[in-house]
């Protein structure tokens, strides 16, 4: 449990600096010196209601006037309020900053992160983490303050017993240490459920995620009772393991308390038998006390802590497994430690050095590539001229979505070479700059037709220009109709048919007026005629284009077609044009 608190901590001081997390625990000890002082100056001003004039201030032992103790409470009070108030908010703050930073690191790992690695997660795990777990993490952060804090009080409200009366003070102090190591047992479980409870919600996370994300196919199935079953148990799964945290917090809690009625019991028989004055008594009554509280508060933040601090797993997860972004090399994988580094990379400059070679835009060369056991493609070669239309065709599951991959700088292959304008991809990200895709799924995001063709445009776009990608689409009427037209928030997808969406995606990937467009079954939603009137379109931009496709009608176009066999061979056919 220590070595995930100094994690916390690290955490922290890496988002906020060590002086400020200092100021706070100096803030958060304060505000406890201060309660501590309040509650001693209590006894004194009991004293005073009860008329007398000498009242005596515990553990000083010295007696007080009674404009002083009046004025000193007060002060003690405003303190403790501005300190714990300041507190408070510096807390949340820092809490805040520490979150923000953690998740952005994860979600700034996803983003950079090897496109092997994204292939085998799964999104509802990553939304998870992100959201719920970081947010039980913050928590945790808090809490490992909290404790750091009480441990100081603790050891200071001890020191101060031994002062006062040692022959009571350390039986006082033995009896706690056995409390706290009987309760232990409690934390280590706390720390099991924590992590049961990580695990539980994520599933449920993942069953609502899945459920909404099939909500058309729940309801055509009428299938919605099955699904609510299985909400029910991933929800039940949580309560269950919430409830047993909560037994034992509250258990633990119930014997700590138990047992310091005890000690207290005991010191006071102590005391009296030892001869002790009232004074004394009082004094040492009063620091117990706090010794006692701190103490139970001390293993409530513990067993919180062990409960919470899993989640911060959940989070350093994805950072750790995404420490290695993608690389910026994309030689085959088995090579690149061999060869000599390679020239400029791929930007337009490198294709401009080179005028008067007449080489293809995108060339795969021997290109093999997979996810583990055997090849998805065996050395594959193929050639994308610039302006020209090449169709990848094939069964489904023959690698076609994985030659786009391939194309688009996400994986690497195991052998070959990918060339752009006959030079080796340096930099996959200087080459996507350079294209457009269209995925297979169309994905518009929750915001104005206009902010859906912008976003990933990457430069500022004008009207025109956004229109114009919108007539390539086929699309520029159908926005036009919408009832706040380009501006039309696209709360709800079914706004837009199947086929709208699609050409909405294919508008998206046109306003980066790319040199290859990569287009995945981009048009499995459009009718023969729209989608004849699409890839005239796109022809007319003079942007290569490499689409995978099932349709023939494609590939009767398209002045080249590479025919992709699961089994065996690719075939690699001229077209008509
Ligand atoms: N992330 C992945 N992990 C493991 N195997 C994968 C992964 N992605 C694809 N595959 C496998 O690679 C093979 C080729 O998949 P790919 O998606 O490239 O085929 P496809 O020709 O595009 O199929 P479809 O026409 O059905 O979309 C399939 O057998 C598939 O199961």
């Amino acid at each position: 449990m220590t070595a995930r608190a100094r994690r916390y901590l690290a955490n922290a001081v890496a988002a906020c600096g060590t002086p400020a997390i200092v100021r706070l625990l100096l803030a958060m000890l304060l505000g406890s010196v201060l309660e501590g002082a309040v509650l001693a100056l209590l006894v004194p001003l009991i004293q005073l209601l009860a008329g007398s004039d000498h009242p005596q201030v515990p553990v000083v032992g010295a007696s007080i006037s009674p404009t002083t103790l009046v004025v000193l409470a007060g002060v003690a009070v405003l303190l403790r309020g501005t300190v714990q108030w300041w507190s408070a908010v510096t807390s949340a703050d820092l809490r805040l900053r520490t979150l923000d930073a953690l998740r952005l690191r994860a979600l700034g790992g996803i983003l950079e992160a090897d496109w092997s690695y994204l292939a085998t997660q799964r999104r509802s795990d990553v939304v998870h983490a992100t959201t719920v777990e970081a947010e039980r993490a913050e928590a945790a952060f808090e809490l490992t303050l909290r404790m750091m804090v009480d441990a100081l009080l603790l050891v200071a409200s001890a020191v101060v017993a031994v002062i006062i009366e040692p022959r009571l003070g350390l039986p006082a102090i033995g009896c706690l240490l056995v409390v706290v190591l009987v309760a232990r047992r409690g934390v280590r479980r706390s720390v099991d459920l924590g992590v049961e409870w990580t695990a539980r919600t994520m599933l449920f996370s993942a069953t609502v995620t899945d459920s909404l994300s099939s909500l058309r196919l729940i309801r055509a199935h009428e299938a919605s009772a099955q699904w609510l079953r299985l909400l029910r148990e991933a929800s039940d799964g949580g309560r269950r393991v919430q409830r047993r945290y909560v037994e034992h917090t509250a258990g633990t809690q119930a014997l700590v308390s138990f047992a310091a009625l005890g000690i207290a019991l005991l010191l006071v028989v102590l005391g009296r038998t030892m001869g002790l004055g009232v004074a004394e008594l009082v004094a040492l009554a009063v620091v117990t006390t706090r010794l006692l509280t701190t103490a139970r508060a001390l293993l409530g933040e513990g067993q919180a802590f062990a409960h919470f601090a899993p989640s911060l797993d959940a989070v350093e997860r994805i950072i750790e497994e995404t420490a290695h972004a993608e690389g910026l090399d994309t030689r085959p994988r088995s090579s690149a430690a061999t060869r000599p580094p390679d020239g400029p990379g791929v930007g337009r400059v490198a294709g401009e050095e080179r005028a008067g070679v007449s080489r293809p835009l995108l060339e795969l060369r021997g290109v093999t590539v997979g996810y583990g056991e055997g090849a998805v493609l065996d050395g594959l070669d193929l050639e994308v001229p610039a302006g020209a239309l090449v169709a990848v065709t094939g069964p489904s599951g023959a690698g076609k979505s994985t030659l786009l991959d391939v194309a688009l700088g996400l994986l690497v292959p195991e052998a070959g070479e990918v060339l752009v304008d006959g030079m080796p991809v340096g930099d996959p990200r200087a080459w996507r700059a350079r294209l457009g895709y269209v995925p297979q799924q169309t994905v518009l995001i929750p915001a104005s037709v206009r902010e859906n063709l912008t976003w990933s445009a990457g430069r500022e776009l004008s009207d025109d220009a956004l229109w114009a990608a919108l007539e390539g689409a086929q699309v520029a009427d159908v926005v036009r109709r919408l009832p706040d037209g380009i501006d039309t928030v696209l709360n709800d997808l079914a706004q837009l048919s199947g086929g709208e969406q699609q050409r909405l995606s294919i508008g998206r990937a046109l306003a980066r007026q790319p040199d290859l467009l990569v287009l995945d079954e981009a048009t499995s939603s459009l009718d023969p005629a729209t989608e004849r009137a699409v890839l005239a379109n796109l022809r007319a931009t003079g942007a290569a284009i490499l689409i995978a496709t099932h349709r023939a009608s494609i590939a009767e176009v398209a002045d080249a077609v590479v025919a992709l066999d699961p089994d065996h061979l690719f075939s690699n056919e001229a077209g008509p044009a």
